[in-house]
C-alpha cells in the first residue's frame, strides 16, 4: 500500500491547474490510505533539527523538573508533561478478544498560545527559556500548513472556500512531542507493551514528523482482514506524514476512514532478542475543529440513501470523550454521558467503541 507523496509547492505557488491536481491528489490518498506524505511543507531542516533539539532538551530533564508542570489528566485537553505509561490509546479501537497494549512514553502536550480556558504550561528553568518561543513560532506555522490543507479538500470537493476551514477556527489544536525511552525488543514482543498502540487521531488531520529511529506503522488497506500493518519508514525526516483523523471520518459521514497507526519494534529488529531499540521522538499537530463546532456529518455527505450515521456533537465534547477513555476515566461520572456515541467506522479487524 503506498502513500502518495504531494509537493506542497504546487498547491501554495502551482498553476490553477497543479492546484486543483494537488487537492485531488490529497483527497484520493487519503481516501485509499487515510495518509499522505508532503515535502516543501515550509519548515526548514534547520528548524526540524531545532524542533528535535528542544525535544531532547524537554525530556531529558529530572522527573522532578518535568513534574514541575503535570498535566492534570482529566476529559480535557492534555496540558504540559504527562509521564511515562499513563495514557494508553490502545483502548479507543479495542477489540475485546485482544488484549489492550501498553503505550511505553512521555509527552509533552501544547495547546492555542493564548488559551484561557485550558492554559499552557512551559518549563521555568533558564535552560529551557528559548521552548516556549520556538514552539509558539511552530505551532502556528503547523496552523498555517493544516488551514491550507483543509482548504484543498475544499477545492477537492468543490464547497465554498472558506466553508471548511471556518470549522477550524479558533485554533484548539493540541502539539504533542512524544519521547518513547529506550526499551528492550523484548519487551515490545512480550504481548503486554508497545510503543504507541494502534489507534486514530481525533481531530480532522494530523501533521507529523518522526526523528531517524522508525517503528512508526499504518494499517494495510489493501489486506481485507484489517490486521496487518506496514512500517511507514522514516526516509527522509524532514518528511511530513499526514493523517487523516476521526474528526474527517465524521464530517464525511464515514467516506473518508482515520489512518490507523502505531509505533512498535523498528522493521530491521524484529524478531532480533536481546536487542535494546534506541530512544524515539515525535512531534505531532493533533490539529481540531473549533472547540464549539460539531463533528457532525456534513451536509453535503448525508442524503436520503446516505443518512448520518454519526451524531451531532462539538469538537470538544468529542475530545472529553475521547480522552475519558485513554485516561481510564469512563467509568467515572464526567465520562458516561458520552455513552452510545460511535468514534469511527469499523475499519478490518477493528471495531469502534461499543459503549463507554
Ligand atoms: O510517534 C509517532 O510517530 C506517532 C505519534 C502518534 O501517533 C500520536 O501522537 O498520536
Ligand atoms: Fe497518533
Amino acid at each position: 500500500m503506498s502513500v502518495t507523496t504531494l509537493d506542497f509547492e504546487k498547491f501554495i505557488a502551482g498553476t490553477p491547474q497543479e492546484r486543483k491536481q494537488f487537492a485531488e491528489d490529497l483527497l484520493s490518498s487519503f481516501e485509499r490510505t487515510g495518509f499522505a506524505k508532503m515535502t516543501n511543507h515550509t519548515f526548514s531542516t534547520a528548524q526540524l533539527q531545532q524542533l528535535f533539539h528542544w525535544g531532547q532538551s524537554f525530556f531529558d530533564q529530572s522527573l522532578e523538573a518535568k513534574n514541575e508542570i503535570p498535566n492534570e489528566v482529566g476529559p480535557r485537553p492534555m496540558r504540559g508533561y504527562t509521564p511515562w505509561r499513563v495514557e494508553e490509546v490502545g483502548k479507543l479501537h479495542h477489540d475485546e478478544n485482544i488484549r489492550i497494549l501498553t503505550d511505553s512514553k512521555e509527552h509533552f502536550d501544547q495547546g492555542p498560545t493564548d488559551d484561557t480556558e485550558f492554559p499552557n504550561k512551559w518549563p521555568t528553568t533558564s535552560n529551557m527559556s528559548g521552548f516556549q518561543p520556538f514552539m509558539e513560532a511552530f505551532y502556528q506555522q503547523c496552523n498555517n500548513v493544516c488551514l491550507t490543507l483543509i482548504h484543498a479538500l475544499e477545492v477537492a470537493w468543490g464547497i465554498e472556500d472558506g466553508s471548511l476551514v471556518a470549522r477550524c477556527s479558533p485554533s484548539a489544536t493540541d502539539l504533542r512531542l512524544t519521547h518513547y525511552p529506550e526499551i528492550a525488543v523484548d519487551e515490545l514482543q512480550s504481548g503486554r507493551n508497545t510503543r504507541i498502540a494502534p489507534h486514530t487521531d481525533f481531530g480532522p488531520i494530523t501533521l507529523l514528523f518522526q526523528d531517524s529511529t522508525g517503528g512508526l506503522e499504518i494499517e494495510d488497506r489493501t489486506d481485507a482482514t484489517g490486521s496487518t500493518f506496514v512500517p511507514l519508514p522514516p526516509t527522509d525526516t524532514t518528511e511530513m506524514i499526514i493523517n487523516v483523523g476521526d474528526t474527517l471520518t465524521r464530517w464525511t459521514n464515514g467516506r473518508i476512514v482515520g489512518g490507523m497507526h502505531q509505533v512498535t519494534v523498528p522493521e530491521t529488529m524484529k524478531g532480533e532478542k536481546g536487542l535494546v531499540i534506541p530512544s524515539r521522538m515525535s512531534m505531532a499537530y493533533l490539529f481540531k475543529a473549533g472547540r464549539d463546532t460539531s463533528v457532525g456529518p456534513l451536509p453535503k455527505f448525508v442524503s436520503a440513501e446516505e443518512p448520518a450515521i454519526y451524531p451531532e456533537i462539538t469538537a470538544l465534547e468529542f475530545q472529553r470523550w475521547r480522552n475519558s477513555i485513554v485516561y481510564n476515566l469512563d467509568k467515572k461520572e464526567d465520562g458516561v454521558r458520552f455513552s452510545g456515541s460511535s468514534a469511527i467506522k469499523p475499519t478490518g479487524g477493528f471495531r469502534p467503541m461499543q459503549t463507554v
